[in-house]
Order: structure tokens, then C-alpha cells, then sequence
């Protein structure tokens, strides 16, 4: 379970979010919605450790990291996926997921939850499209044996032919029960779709949240047209 406690944080004399909670059961999926600029990114890296927090506590399956760095979070089981897809362009699919292990048993595994990554192995990551390469950020990540996993925003920048794609991977992480996830999306169907709970940020601030499903698009909608 990983829980955000009253955070409040910034960059330099601007604070950018301002006393927010936010917790992930175990084995659950939540996703965190708001306009550019509410304050999503850095709610993750709060969470992370890549930013201190000024006021709050983060908790990891109840022991305090607050004063963790991101590498002590790792250990402990956090996995993190940065927006833009990010992997080393230079080397191949294969070679990026050997930096994280060279356990074959291991690469096979997750070549069974990416299948089109498959056919990639011997391409250089440059050259993948933007969703392959989310697909090989989501399943370096994995590769860390992560309990808890956080993506954010894994369908910006994707064609929308293949967000579909994208969709589907994380509808199957999201269900697998022993993996929990923290999605930051701007698309409210699919973040409502693939996950439990939501909490909708704006100006730094949680304004809504409740159960996922389908059943509160229009309460989502609404509390981010205010
Ligand atoms: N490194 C930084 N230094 C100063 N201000 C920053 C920094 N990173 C973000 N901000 C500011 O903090 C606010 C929240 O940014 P953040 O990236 O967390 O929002 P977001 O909800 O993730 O937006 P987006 O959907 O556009 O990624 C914005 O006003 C942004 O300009």
C-alpha cells in the first residue's frame, strides 16, 4: 500500500500541491485525473522520492520513506515510469531490458505480458514507435519487480491507432491483483476503466474522488470542469 499524508510540496517559493492524501490499497489501481498543470507529475515524484515534500509523510506498505531516496523506495519495491517513454534510443530492445537483468526466465517473463515486443528484440529503441517504446519503458520497470507501480500519463504521445494498444497492457497489469498501480491519466474513460478508485486534482488540491467504473465519468467530468 503506498499512501500520500497531508504532502505539501513545490518548486522553489511556489507550492504546488498543498496538503494532499491520497492512498493505494494493495493489489489495487488508482488513478489520479486533473488539467495540465494541476500538479500530477509532481505528485508522482513526491511519491517516488525525486522531490522532498515541505509538510506530510509518504508511507510504503505502512513504513514511513519520507525522507527516502528513490533508489531505498526501489528496493522496496516501487516502480516508477516516467512520461515520454523514456529508454536508451541507442541500444536495442534486448539490451535495454538486459540492463535490468540478463535472467532470461526473467525477460521471457515479461515478453509473455508484451508480446509485441517480441518481434522488437534485435531493433534499436530509436527506431521503435512511440508505443512499442511505452510498452518497453512499462516492462523495464517490471523487470525491477516492482509491488507497486506507477505510470504516468503511458498514453501521451501515442498514436491513437495504438493507444488501444496501450489500453490493454494496462487493463492487464491493473488486474492482476498482486501488482498495485498508480496511473496519472488525462484519459478519463480508460484511467476509470483500468482502475478501482480515482481522486481528481486540480491547482494542487484534490477536488474529487471516489469508486472507478464507468458509473462516475460524468462525476469525474464534472469536478474537472469547475
Ligand atoms: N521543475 C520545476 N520547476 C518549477 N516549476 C515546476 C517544475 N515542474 C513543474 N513545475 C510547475 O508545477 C506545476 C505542476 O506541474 P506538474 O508537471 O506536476 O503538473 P501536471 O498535472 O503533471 O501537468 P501535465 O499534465 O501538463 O504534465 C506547473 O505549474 C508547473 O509549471
Amino acid at each position: 500500500m503506498l499512501e500520500l499524508r497531508g504532502v505539501t510540496a513545490g518548486y522553489g517559493r511556489t507550492i504546488v500541491l498543498d496538503d494532499v492524501s491520497v492512498v493505494v490499497p494493495t493489489g489495487d489501481a488508482v488513478a489520479v485525473m486533473g488539467h495540465n498543470g494541476a500538479g500530477k507529475t509532481t505528485l508522482l515524484r513526491v511519491a517516488v522520492g525525486l522531490l522532498p515534500v515541505r509538510a506530510g509523510t509518504v508511507l510504503l506498505d505502512g513504513e514511513d520513506v519520507t525522507r527516502l531516496r528513490p533508489n531505498a523506495r526501489v528496493r522496496r519495491g516501487l516502480g516508477y515510469v516516467p512520461q515520454g517513454q523514456q529508454c536508451f534510443p541507442q541500444m536495442t530492445t534486448m539490451e535495454n531490458l538486459q540492463l535490468i537483468t540478463t535472467s532470461k526466465a526473467e525477460i521471457r517473463g515479461v515478453l509473455d505480458t508484451f508480446p509485441a515486443l517480441t518481434e522488437l528484440l534485435s531493433r534499436r529503441a530509436g527506431l521503435l514507435s512511440g508505443g512499442q517504446r511505452q510498452q518497453l519503458a512499462i516492462a523495464r520497470t517490471l523487470l525491477t519487480q516492482p509491488r507497486m507501480l506507477i505510470l504516468d500519463e503511458p498514453t501521451e504521445g501515442i498514436q491513437p491507432n495504438v493507444v488501444q494498444e496501450i489500453e490493454q497492457v494496462i487493463l492487464g497489469l491493473t488486474q492482476r491483483g498482486d501488482l498495485s498501480v498508480l496511473l496519472v491519466e488525462q484519459h478519463v474513460g480508460f484511467a476509470l476503466r483500468s482502475t478501482g478508485s480515482y481522486y481528481v486534482l486540480e491547482s494542487g488540491r484534490i477536488t474529487a474522488q471516489g469508486e472507478g467504473g464507468a458509473g462516475a465519468l460524468d462525476s469525474v467530468r464534472a469536478a474537472m470542469a469547475v
